[in-house]
């Protein structure tokens, strides 16, 4: 067998967080290898974040466009999926292809190898017949893939995932959706607005069932008012499919029938293609448990999804800069004896970049000092579902907080009441819901629920992070009349 080829670090899977480790570090001057069996990006931009909101962002203008009757006159609108399909295709997935992507990983002096890599030892990654030797580290960004139930009659079935959804270039004129989460909520309100007959079939009593009760009340409120039909405590018992419908059968002799089917019930990492027994490490689990520097055992990091932290982009990317900040501290100590000034220099003019990340996050300590790379800290994690209008939410829902035995209290507003939500007008509207500890004196989750609650949330995100005292925020100037002034409303109903 060939000796292992010596090589600083090896990142196995270039999705978000792993090509952002990779990029990075071979920007430093370290000598990088990025392995991907699919595409450079991985789900977020081919089939993830980027194509869906594309997707929303013209679902929401035929929605606006319909909303100028009784408002500003009169408009008629038609759909169109073409110019749909077409932006995602050429804007935002180049046909599915990764070739900027490469390049501009290969252009910051990263090496490049398609194909599934695995682990094959301490430090040791295999690539088909390549095996290379990480001195540095090796970075696993692996991410997940569907996780399909076992339901009866449907494997072998051409049923959708997110893949499909996201490739459809002709609309089918009714759909089931099994799985009312963040995807199928999010794409159910898009592919009605199109026209499509869309039904969320979720096995919960609530669609979008992690975030606040009020929360799935307004998601589900507005979907309905799209022509979105939902279903909840549906057990499904068996799937059947003929050259053209597909039946979903229920407990209660329910049944739902369509033309297509997407199945979207969460997602799943596997563990199991990694070679993680090769390291000790068990690779039964569901995630990659790592701690706040995305350690999973001695030389060996995990970044994004795989880790069980919140899938969502901008967790693979703050995790991201940590593993980044914590390789390079690592590689500069090491580097830091009389004999490879070379390489420290290399090494140490990158911790600029390294402790710029570490100082976005408040955590670090002065540039490239030992022990001051950033810890990961998720209490201040925002999400926010992209409908109409959007859930956005921040820290813990109320039903976690009192769980965890916090003394709650609790503040609530509907948007309606504020003069910009009754500007707006419109059904079902919104609202603002804070959590506070009330011994603390600090709000520890937050829910902003309307037309613009992603972006509203982020006042509440810096709340939730900095720990801001609830009494400064209650004396804070809110601009007038904005939707996030609704805040203050909520602030001074806690009790
Ligand atoms: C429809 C949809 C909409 C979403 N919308 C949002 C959103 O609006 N906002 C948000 O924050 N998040 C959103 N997400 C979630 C977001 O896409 C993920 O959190 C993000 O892609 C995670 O990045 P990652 O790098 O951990 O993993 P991934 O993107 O899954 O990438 C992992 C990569 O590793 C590769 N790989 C796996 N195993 C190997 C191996 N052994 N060897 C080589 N390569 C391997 C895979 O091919 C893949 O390319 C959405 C997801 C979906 C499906
Ligand atoms: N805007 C965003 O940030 C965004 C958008 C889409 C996806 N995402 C990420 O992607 C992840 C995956 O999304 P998702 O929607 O697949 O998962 P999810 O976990 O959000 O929702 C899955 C839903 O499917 C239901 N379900 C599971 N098995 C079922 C069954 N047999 N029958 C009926 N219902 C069933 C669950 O009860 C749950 O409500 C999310 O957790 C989120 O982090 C984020």
């Amino acid at each position: 067998m060939a000796e292992p080829e010596l090589v600083d670090v090896v990142v196995v899977g270039l999705g978000v967080g792993g090509e952002e480790v990779a990029g990075r570090l071979a920007e430093a001057g370290l000598s990088v290898v990025g392995v991907e069996r699919d595409l450079v990006g991985g789900e977020c931009p081919y089939w993830g974040c980027i194509p869906s909101k594309m997707m929303i962002r013209a679902a929401n203008a035929l929605a606006e466009a319909r909303r100028v009757d009784g408002l500003a006159g009169s408009a008629q609108v038609r759909a169109d999926w073409a110019p749909v399909a077409k932006r995602i295709r050429e804007e935002a997935t180049d046909t599915w292809n990764d070739r900027a992507a490469v390049d501009r990983f290969t252009g910051k002096g990263g090496r490049f190898l398609r194909g599934s890599g695995r682990l094959d030892g301490p430090g040791r990654v295999r690539v088909g017949d390549q095996v290379f030797q990480a001195r540095r580290g090796i970075v696993l960004g692996t991410g997940t893939r569907p996780s399909i139930p076992p339901i009866e009659g449907l494997a072998g079935t051409p049923y959708w995932t997110n893949h499909q959804a996201i490739e459809v270039a002709e609309l089918p004129a009714t759909l089931l959706i099994i799985g009312g989460g963040a995807i199928g909520l999010e794409l159910a309100q898009v592919f009605a607005r199109f026209g499509v007959g869309v039904t969320v079939l979720e096995a919960s009593g609530r669609v979008l069932a992690l975030e606040e009760p009020e929360s799935s009340e307004v998601a589900a409120a507005a979907l309905r008012a799209d022509g979105v039909e939902i279903a909840t405590e549906v057990k499904i018992e068996r799937v059947g499919h003929d050259d053209d419908t597909f039946t979903v059968y229920a407990a209660g002799d329910r049944s739902f029938s369509a033309e297509k089917l997407l199945v979207v019930t969460g997602r799943r990492a596997h563990l199991d293609e990694l070679g993680l027994d090769t390291v000790g490490v068990d690779a039964t689990q569901r995630y990659l448990p790592v701690d706040d520097r995305m350690h999973v055992t001695d030389g060996i990091w995990a970044v994004g999804d795989v880790t069980g932290e919140g899938a969502f982009t901008h967790i693979a990317m703050y995790q991201a800069s940590i593993v980044v900040a914590d390789v390079l501290d690592r590689a500069r100590r090491a580097e830091g004896g009389p004999d490879a000034s070379g390489t420290a220099s290399v090494v140490g003019g990158a911790m600029g970049a390294a402790s710029a990340v570490g100082g976005s996050m408040g955590a670090a300590g002065p540039s490239g000092a030992a022990g001051t790379v950033p810890r990961a800290d998720y209490r201040a994690l925002p999400r926010v579902t992209f409908t109409d209008p959007e859930v956005g939410a921040v820290g813990l829902t109320e039903r976690q907080a009192r769980e965890r035995g916090i003394n709650v209290q609790v503040g609530f507003t509907e948007l309606s009441s504020s003069t910009r939500g009754w500007i707006h007008g419109g059904e079902p509207g919104g609202f603002i819901k804070v959590i506070a500890d009330a011994d603390q004196g600090v709000l520890i989750g937050a829910t902003s629920v309307g037309p613009a609650g992603g972006e509203v949330l982020s006042a509440l995100v810096v709340a939730v992070h900095a720990a801001v005292p609830v009494s400064q925020l209650r004396h804070m100037i809110y601009a007038y009349p904005t939707f996030h002034r609704a805040i203050q409303s909520a602030l001074n109903d806690l009790s």
